[in-house]
């Protein structure tokens, strides 16, 4: 767990959380809004009729872009998920992992970060399939800047480090433009998120905001997905009796069984991964601008005031979690004492009509994770007693690293 003098970005925020039943004004006139069914309606309302921008050049001209709903956009994006999730799909992103994994074996690393890096790494052909390992290097680098300035918190990056940043965000840009581009022109079509975008929406969206829809799923699997999966290693390697039982089912089934059936062939790797996604979610916090006038619980925001809501406060709100801050997959077994809430009391992925696209094929990807590292790597830890999780703008394992081995014939048989 985290450790007195680690960073807890809550820290300030419990105790008025408590007394103020999850809605109270913090600081610079910023609304809390922490607790379930007020964040759940607030966004609701908040992003009811969610369109994008005008289109730049049409800004500058003053003249008003086709309107395009973002609901439009989702739901492109959800249908073609459905087809990412499919068995070959998901042989090729456990592929993807064990490829970074297997390339990082017996160096020593820090967990944290490579969680990250096998995680984003195996997304970005979600989202962009196709690319060369040059563009693909780019996106890899802006992401690690991004995440770099998110550890930093605010000013606490260096001037290099910002230049970088500035650098790799607009080679991403290039590579985006030029593969939409590519592919409007009638070149190749992939099977990935970017491909509906590009068939159904590019005259309308027209290129820069279709780059911006690309690059909004960019960012999106540059941050939670390994935030979590570094949190899952964490809770793996400090709980072998899990790692153990994770691994006798996993010998128990087969792999190919877990691409054909995704999470309902190793329901006890699932409830391990539904307890991770809950105990540590991420972000900690999401700042919300107003864009109409709202009431939470009587309190008025105009537009353009802020508010914050927290998937992470709500997951380990009292009132209806027992011992939220116990770490226990039985939680979720039919018939287990602590029960959760369910409904909108569990938001690892965030809250309509704005709720992450990707759950089903995260949820995926952590158990695909799991199986990795319980039947062909294992986790070294240079100090095993002293790894815990620190709250910064995401949960972040610290003293949290060392080696990936690869394990035993006998255990990678049994894949
Ligand atoms: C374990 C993995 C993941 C976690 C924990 C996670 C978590 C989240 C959260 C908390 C949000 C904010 C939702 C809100 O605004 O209320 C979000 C949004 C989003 N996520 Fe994920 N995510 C994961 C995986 C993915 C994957 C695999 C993809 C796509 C390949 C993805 C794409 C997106 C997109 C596009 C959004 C923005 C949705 C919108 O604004 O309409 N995420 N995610």
């Amino acid at each position: 767990m985290t450790g007195p003098d680690d960073p807890d970005l809550l820290a300030d925020l419990r105790g008025p959380d408590a007394e103020h039943d999850g809605v109270f004004w913090h600081g610079d006139r910023r609304l809390m809004v922490f607790d379930a069914d007020a964040a759940s309606r607030a966004n609701a309302e908040n992003f009811a009729d969610l369109t994008l921008p005008d289109r730049f050049v049409d800004q500058i001209r003053g003249r008003r872009s086709p309107v395009v709903s973002w609901r439009q956009v989702r739901s492109l994006w959800l249908s073609q998920m459905r087809v990412l999730g499919e068995e070959g799909h998901l042989r090729a992103l456990a592929d993807r992992m064990a490829a970074v994994l297997d390339d990082r074996r017996d160096q020593h690393v820090d967990f944290a970060w490579l969680a990250h890096e096998v995680m984003f790494r195996a997304l970005v052909p979600v989202v962009l399939d196709g690319l060369s390992t040059s563009d693909q290097a780019w996106l890899a680098r802006d992401a690690i800047a991004k995440l770099t300035r998110l550890d930093a918190g605010p000013g606490g990056q260096t001037r290099r480090q910002q230049w970088q940043a500035v650098v790799a965000q607009a080679h991403t840009g290039r590579v985006v433009r030029k593969e939409i581009r590519r592919r409007a022109r009638g070149g190749r079509t992939r099977t990935d998120l970017t491909q509906p975008i590009v068939d159904r929406l590019l005259p309308a969206l027209g290129p820069d905001r279709a780059l911006e829809a690309v690059t909004t799923v960019l960012t999106a699997i540059a941050g939670p997905p390994g935030a979590v999966a570094g949190c899952l290693m964490y809770e793996l390697a400090k709980r072998p009796e899990w790692a153990a039982t994770l691994a006798e089912e996993f010998a128990a089934g087969s792999v190919e069984r877990l691409y054909r059936s995704g999470t309902r062939s190793a329901p006890i790797a699932h409830r391990f991964v539904k307890e991770v996604l809950r105990m540590w979610s991420a972000p900690l916090l999401m700042t919300r601008s107003a864009r109409v006038p709202l009431t939470v619980r009587a309190h008025r925001l105009a537009v353009g005031q802020h508010y914050l809501v927290s998937p992470y406060l709500v997951n380990h709100d009292e009132r209806h979690w027992s011992d939220p801050d116990t770490f226990d997959p039985d939680r979720w077994s039919a018939g287990a004492a602590r029960r959760p809430p369910g409904g909108h009391y569990y938001v690892p992925f965030g809250w309509a009509p704005t709720a992450c696209i990707g759950a089903g094929l995260g949820s995926v990807q952590l158990v695909l994770l799991a199986q990795l590292l319980c039947t062909r790597f294992r986790l070294e830890l240079r100090a095993p007693d002293a790894a815990r999780v620190s709250l910064g703008a995401v949960p972040r394992p610290l003293d949290f690293d060392g080696w990936v081995r690869p394990r035993g014939p006998a255990a990678a048989d049994a894949t």
